[in-house]
């Protein structure tokens, strides 16, 4: 059983959630406002947060960084519209769980559920595994002990360059910076590296740079003995001391503070720690990885990384190619996330329609392979039968490329029509109307009597439309 927060400024989403949920064993609170969600996040110590993304008085990113703060091991899901998935995906790097799209579909949610308990309970048992560890929020990094690692190499060049990088780098003990887009993988590559490391079976421990928060950054890195300040009412063992002799992956490094910069350029220089409060250094060894979206050459020029540190860490760097540029991979990663949803949704789909296949590669998948996998999660659960059709995927999706009315050099495009069956005109309808709904709306900052006004439709028929396409 889970204890859940609902955060939805729509009402039903929040009458749905609760009476769902609540069926299915787990405690549920709901609210319609975020300020009185933080409250509750304050006063009850939730599992899992489900939040909106676009609340009225604050987004989505907003409440996930207080939730953050004021508990650290609270995971957190953003609900958006399929139109918002780059802004979801940006959200995942300042820790959230995952997102989920509208609209909700149950079997996802629970799933969702599970993983988050799944994660919780992977800490507390790590940690427990420390028995002198008396920490309180160790559990929202993720831990892994030994190789239960599952990943698809890819065959295409790029990809091959890529698994040529981490055989040459892994057995060694250098740094390694990765660079890669949200979603691209980085977490996947540092885990192997790990794992064809000498290293093998001793911690591996990621963090979420993003989701620090700024005053227990130390805390939760370094350790705290009890007492050194208000609220330390236990000793508490860091990540990097529970990293000793393992690997420690440090994702959005850039978003690191200053002071605790300084720290780990001391760390990395004299393979010392010091908990804060305590008297004496603690030797450790571990071995850093790092990542990042942006170039670090870039941070460290704009001043906001430290130059030394860097020199420290880019020992060696990797960069994960996005998914629209391994191409040639494309359908064995879809066929292998069909394969991973099958057995986490309990299914047996056996295939994508020719068109889905197609449509994958012509989309420029901005949260990559996460992106991709919640796709297919979706694509199962919105089928019938053992294929997965072009039905069973966003509108937005299906007809992005032909809907971006860009082509390559800039140029306006028409959009491009070539429907195989009835069943793709119908989804190619509702993507038409669906994309110039928005690219209306937007125009006219969503002010519906436009809006309306410009599509030449009555308000009640925008309105329903906006209803049924979740705008
Ligand atoms: N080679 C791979 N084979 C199969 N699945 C993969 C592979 N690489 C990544 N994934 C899956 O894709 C999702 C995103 O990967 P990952 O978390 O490593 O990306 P990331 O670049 O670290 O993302 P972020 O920057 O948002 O933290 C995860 O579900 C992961 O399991």
């Amino acid at each position: 059983m889970a204890n859940i927060l609902v955060i939805d400024d729509n009402l039903d989403i929040c009458q749905l959630l609760d009476r769902f949920l609540t069926k299915k064993g787990h405690q549920v609170q709901t609210t319609i406002s975020g300020k009185t969600g933080l409250e509750y996040v304050k006063k009850s110590n939730f599992d899992l947060v489900f939040c909106d993304f676009k609340l009225r008085e604050m987004d989505g990113r907003e409440i996930l960084q207080k939730v953050k703060e004021i508990s650290p091991s609270t995971q957190v899901i953003i609900i958006t519209g399929y139109g918002d998935v780059k802004i979801a995906v940006e959200v995942i790097k300042n820790g959230a769980l995952d997102y989920i799209t509208k609209p909700l579909i149950p079997d996802e949610i629970l799933m969702l559920i599970d993983r988050s308990l799944a994660i919780n309970q992977q800490g507390r048992n790590y940690t427990a595994t420390f028995s002198e560890a008396k920490t309180t929020s160790q559990a929202k990094n993720q831990v892994t002990h030994g190789s239960d690692t599952s990943y698809l190499r890819g065959v295409g060049k790029e990809s091959k360059k890529l698994y040529r990088d981490i055989e040459l780098v892994a057995p060694t003990n250098l740094s390694v910076v990765i660079y890669g887009e949200s979603g691209a993988g980085k977490e996947n590559i540092a885990k192997i590296i790990h794992e064809q490391s000498p290293r093998v079976g001793k911690p591996f421990i990621a963090i979420d740079c993003g989701a620090l928060s700024k005053e227990l950054a130390g805390s939760e890195l370094w350790g705290h003995e009890k007492g050194s300040f208000t609220g330390a009412l236990t000793d508490k063992i860091g990540q990097f001391e529970l990293a000793d002799g393992g690997t420690i992956f440090l994702d959005e490094i850039s978003n690191l503070s200053y002071e605790i910069q300084i720290g780990l350029l001391r760390l990395v220089q004299e393979r010392k720690l010091r908990r804060i409060g305590a008297s004496r250094d603690k030797s450790i060894d571990v071995r850093i990885l790092v990542a990042s979206n942006e170039d670090l050459r870039k941070s460290v020029q704009e001043g906001k990384f430290r130059e030394d540190l860097f020199f420290r860490f880019n020992e060696f760097s990797i960069t994960v190619p996005p998914l629209r540029e391994r191409k040639d991979d494309i359908e064995a990663f879809s066929r292998y996330f069909l394969e991973k949803a099958n057995k986490e949704l309990n299914k047996d789909f056996l295939d994508f329609d020719p068109e889905v296949i197609e449509v994958f590669q012509n989309y420029d998948w901005p949260g990559n392979l996460r992106e991709m996998r919640n796709v297919i999660r979706r694509g199962i659960l919105l089928s019938s039968g053992k294929v997965v059709t072009l039905l069973a995927l966003p509108p937005e999706l299906v007809y992005a490329q032909k809907f971006n009315f860009k082509d390559a050099e800039g140029e306006e495009k028409q959009p491009d029509f070539k429907t195989k069956s009835s069943s793709s005109l119908k989804s190619a309808a509702a993507g038409a109307e669906a994309t110039v709904l928005r690219k209306i709306l937007e125009e006219v900052k969503y002010n519906r009597t436009k809006a309306a006004a410009k599509l030449g439709i009555d308000r009640k028929t925008l309105f329903n439309k906006m209803k049924q396409y979740d705008l």
